[in-house]
């Protein structure tokens, strides 16, 4: 007689886009009362709550490109060359109208005098000196078209217009362009609180010695890394202890102040882990068989808060999502899964990763009736090359690469093929 417990048969695969889909309409924008309007200079990586709209132009005036002189294009002809200095100009400085035949000395970034029409730059003048004290005159050596070298009153941004929109997440690019139209505080989306803990008997810190049948924790460090890139305010708990009693506890405690528990490990089918059934005894739980290779087992659910009622309908804890435990598996799962989900909270208007049409520069015959996100790399001929190891205990594999070659179930890849790419850029 058997001593094992009855297994189900396995559950349908469910495809990817439906499981985001599922998770994207349940998780909802964490409310507005915590957004918070922050420094500029410290809101990289963070998520624009309102939009950025500029009370000014950019440029505020027409200035110049080049150092050089401004001029009058008309004051020139066949016979004139030569024009008298009448003022200089340089950046951070309003000059006088431009006298009818001079010119003006003018640095980059100064303003165009009114009554000018171009900027010769001054590799192409001859400078004749006075010594009367004046600025003497300058030869110009190379007749200028009408607008030459001066940049337009408001052609970077015209005044009123919306320079950045609410859900837009904060590059180095997008805090400059604020910085550029006067903001210098921006309203953002909360940071999302998430509480990150490994499950795994085996796992030891770095650091320790690897006693026998030990292996180190490396999600701890890539899910860590890849929360905080994406804006969130992280809790490590470290390692729960295999016990339902203590994990069930770390559950709830991380509930009471936090958005979202993130777990690696323990979501597959085998009987070893407490993380599932804690879970499904603290709150909800759905056990999804993704058809994504790597990353099938995810689960999804909520945690109550204290003083929640036991009303299984309503979400008032803390998100669940437990990642698979293989390293690979667990990373990729946080970029497809978890990404989507932290933009969420924060209202981003942009969730999906971005995808590039690639020439694969590599053979894929065997095809998997999963979805496969496979290891690759950009290669100097603009193609793509694969790791040989798409083991999704091999994470050697995902530091390699610069990205994901998004390949559809049951499709092989044959050299020269276009492929979707998925870089690794946040
Ligand atoms: N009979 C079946 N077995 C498995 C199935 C299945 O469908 N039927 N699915 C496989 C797939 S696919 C995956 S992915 C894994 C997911 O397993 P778990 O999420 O339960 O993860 P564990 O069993 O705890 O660990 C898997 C693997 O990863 C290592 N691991 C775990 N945590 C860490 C960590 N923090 N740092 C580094 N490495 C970690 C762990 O030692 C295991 O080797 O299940 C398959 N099995
Ligand atoms: O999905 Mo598992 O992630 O194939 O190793």
């Amino acid at each position: 007689m058997s001593t094992e417990p009855a297994r189900r048969p396995a559950a349908p695969l469910l495809p990817l886009d439906e499981a985001l889909a599922r998770l994207l309409t349940t998780v909802q924008p964490l409310p507005a009362s915590r957004r918070e309007t922050v420094s500029t200079f410290a809101a990289r990586g963070r998520v624009l709550a309102e939009d950025v709209r500029s009370l000014l132009d950019v440029p505020p005036a027409d200035n110049t490109s080049m150092d050089g002189y401004a001029l009058r294009v008309a004051d020139l002809s066949d016979d004139v060359s030569r024009l008298r200095i009448g003022q200089r100009i340089p950046a951070g400085v309003v000059g006088q109208p431009l006298q009818p035949g001079t010119a003006a000395r003018v640095f980059t970034g100064a303003q165009i005098p009114a009554g000018a029409d171009a900027v010769v730059m001054q590799e192409q003048t001859r400078h004749e000196p006075a010594d009367d004290g004046s600025l003497g005159h300058v030869v110009i050596l190379a007749r200028p078209g009408a607008g030459q070298w001066i940049r337009r009153q408001g052609e970077d941004v015209r005044t009123g217009s919306t320079v950045l929109q609410a859900g837009a997440r904060l590059n180095a690019a997008a805090l400059g362009l604020a910085a550029s139209v006067g903001a210098a505080r921006l309203a953002v989306a909360p940071r999302p609180r998430v509480a990150l803990f490994s499950t795994g008997d085996e796992l030891v810190m770095p650091g320790e010695p690897l006693r026998p049948g030990a292996i180190y924790n490396s999600n701890r460090y890539t899910l860590r890394a890849l929360l905080e890139g994406m804006g969130c305010e992280v809790t490590d708990l470290g390692i729960v202890p295999d016990r339902l009693a203590d994990t069930r506890a770390a559950l709830r405690e991380a509930a009471q102040s936090h958005d979202l528990i993130l777990t690696s490990g323990g979501v597959s089918v085998g009987e070893e882990d407490h993380i599932k059934p804690a879970v499904e005894a603290e709150g909800r739980l759905h056990l999804w068989q993704i058809a994504m290779k790597p990353g099938k087992p995810l689960a999804f659910g909520s945690v109550r808060r204290a003083v929640d009622a036991p009303d299984a309908d309503r979400h008032l804890g803390a998100w669940f999502i437990g990642l698979p435990g293989n390293p690979v598996s667990s990373f990729v799962t946080c970029l497809l899964m978890v990404r989507p989900v932290i933009l969420r909270l924060q209202g981003a208007t942009a969730l999906a990763p971005k995808a590039f049409p690639l020439r694969a520069d590599f053979d894929w015959p065997r095809a998997d009736p999963r979805r496969e996100f496979l290891r690759a790399r950009l290669n100097e001929r603009g193609g793509l090359d694969l790791f040989p190891n798409q083991s999704s205990g091999v994470l050697t594999s995902a530091g390699w690469a610069d990205g994901l070659v998004d390949n559809p179930g049951g499709q092989t890849i044959a050299r020269g093929d276009t492929v979707r790419f998925i870089p690794f850029t946040e």
